[in-house]
C-alpha cells in the first residue's frame, strides 16, 4: 500500500513540529509547504536526516508551489500570523483571512479529496471562511482547538489531583477564544466527574474554578512565556491525534470546532464541540445535554464566534 500523503500549509513553528511528529509516528510522506522560500525545504531536510536516527520511513519534501500539495490525503494548515503579548487571537483575523483565501484556492485546486484540519486562529472563524473558500465538504475540514484546550485541562487536573493525566479525560467546548466552555460536568479522573470530586473532597470548588480560568488563558500564558509568539509543541501534537484518527479510521471521540447544522441550536458556523473522526471525516457530532449555567455559557461563546464570522464577511462579502 502506497504511503498516505501530508501536506503541511504553513512551515512556522507549529508546521516544522507537525512534520517531525508525523514523520516519527510514520503517518505518511509529508510535504512542507509556506511562501517563506527555504524554510519548508530546510525543515523537510532536516527532519529527514534525523530519520535514520529514529528510524523512521517518511519522505519531507519542502515546496513553495501549491502543485506539491497534489493529491494530499491530509492538509494541516498553520499558516499565517500568531499573536504577541499584548493582543488577542482576534486581532488576527484581517491579515489571516487573506491567507485562508489563498490557501483555501490551493486546496481546492491540488488537494480537494483531503482531510482540512486548521489551526490558524481566530480558529472558528478561519476553519469557517477555509472551507467556504476552498469548498470541500463541511465534513472534511475541521479545526482544531478542542483536543489542546482539553489537554490543558486535563493536565491541569492532573497536577492538583497528583495522578496521571492518562486518567483524566476533559471536554472543553465552544469557540477557542476567552469565552471557551471547559466543562467540569463532562471531565473527569478515571470516570467520576470533576464536580463529584469537588463533593468527595478532592478540591474546592474555589480551586476547581481557578483551573477552569487558567486553562482559558491557556494560551495567554504560554505568549506571555515565550513573547516572539505562540504556542506549537502541545499545538502540533493535538492536530497529529486528529490526523491520525481519520487516516486510521480510529473513530476517535475528540473536540474539534466542526461545522454545525442546527445542533446546539447553531446553523453555518463552526464551533467546538465532541465529535467522532474516523475515515468519513467528522462522523458524527454528539450532542450532549447541558444544564442552564452550561448552555448559557456555550450560547456566549457561540456569539462571540458569529461576531468574528460578521467581521469576516465585512471584509470578504462573498463568505456570505
Ligand atoms: N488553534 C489553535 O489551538 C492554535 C494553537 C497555536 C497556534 N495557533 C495559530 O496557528 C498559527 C500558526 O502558528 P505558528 O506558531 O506556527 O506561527 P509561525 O509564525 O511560526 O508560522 C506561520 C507560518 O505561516 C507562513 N505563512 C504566512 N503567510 C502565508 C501564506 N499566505 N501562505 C503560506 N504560508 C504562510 C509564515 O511564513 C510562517 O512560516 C497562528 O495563527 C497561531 O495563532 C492556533
Ligand atoms: O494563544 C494563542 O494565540 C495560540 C493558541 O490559540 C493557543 O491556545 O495556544
Amino acid at each position: 500500500m502506497a504511503r498516505k500523503k501530508i501536506a503541511l500549509i504553513g512551515s512556522g513553528m507549529i508546521g516544522g513540529t507537525l512534520a517531525h511528529l508525523a514523520g516519527l509516528k510514520e503517518l505518511g510522506d509529508i510535504v512542507l509547504f509556506d511562501i517563506a522560500d527555504g524554510i519548508p525545504q530546510g525543515k523537510g531536510l532536516d527532519i529527514a536526516q534525523s530519520s535514520p536516527v529514529d528510524g523512521f520511513n517518511a519522505k519531507l519534501t519542502g515546496a513553495s508551489d501549491y502543485a506539491a500539495i497534489e493529491g494530499a490525503d491530509v492538509c494541516i494548515v498553520t499558516a499565517g500570523v500568531a499573536r504577541k503579548p499584548g493582543m488577542s487571537r482576534d486581532d488576527l483575523l484581517g491579515i489571516n483571512l487573506k491567507v485562508m483565501e489563498q490557501v483555501g484556492a490551493g486546496i481546492k485546486k491540488y488537494a480537494p479529496n483531503a482531510f482540512v484540519i486548521c489551526i490558524t486562529n481566530p480558529l472558528d472563524a478561519m476553519v469557517w471562511a477555509l472551507q467556504k473558500f476552498s469548498g470541500l465538504p463541511k465534513n472534511m475540514v475541521v479545526g482544531m482547538a478542542g483536543v489542546l484546550d482539553s489537554a490543558r485541562f486535563r493536565l491541569f487536573i492532573a497536577e492538583e489531583f497528583n495522578v496521571s493525566v492518562q486518567d483524566v479525560t476533559a471536554f472543553v467546548l465552544g469557540g477557542h477564544g476567552d469565552t471557551m466552555v471547559p466543562l467540569a460536568r463532562y471531565s473527569t479522573v478515571a470516570g467520576i466527574p470533576l464536580t463529584d470530586l469537588v463533593k468527595m473532597g478532592w478540591t474546592t470548588q474555589e480551586r476547581l474554578e481557578q483551573i477552569i480560568q487558567r486553562t482559558r488563558d491557556g494560551g495567554a500564558e504560554i505568549v506571555g512565556l515565550l513573547k516572539t509568539g505562540s504556542a506549537y509543541y502541545a499545538p502540533a501534537a493535538s492536530a497529529i491525534e486528529m490526523a491520525e484518527s481519520y487516516l486510521k479510521d480510529k473513530k476517535r471521540v475528540l473536540p474539534v470546532a466542526a461545522h454545525l447544522t442546527g445542533q446546539y441550536g447553531v446553523k453555518d458556523m463552526y464551533v467546538g464541540v465532541p465529535t467522532v473522526i474516523g475515515a468519513g471525516g467528522v462522523e458524527r457530532v454528539i450532542e450532549v445535554e447541558f444544564n442552564k449555567d452550561e448552555e448559557a455559557a456555550f450560547q456566549k461563546s457561540v456569539g462571540a464566534v458569529a461576531g468574528l464570522c460578521e467581521a469576516c464577511i465585512n471584509i470578504a462579502p462573498a463568505l456570505k
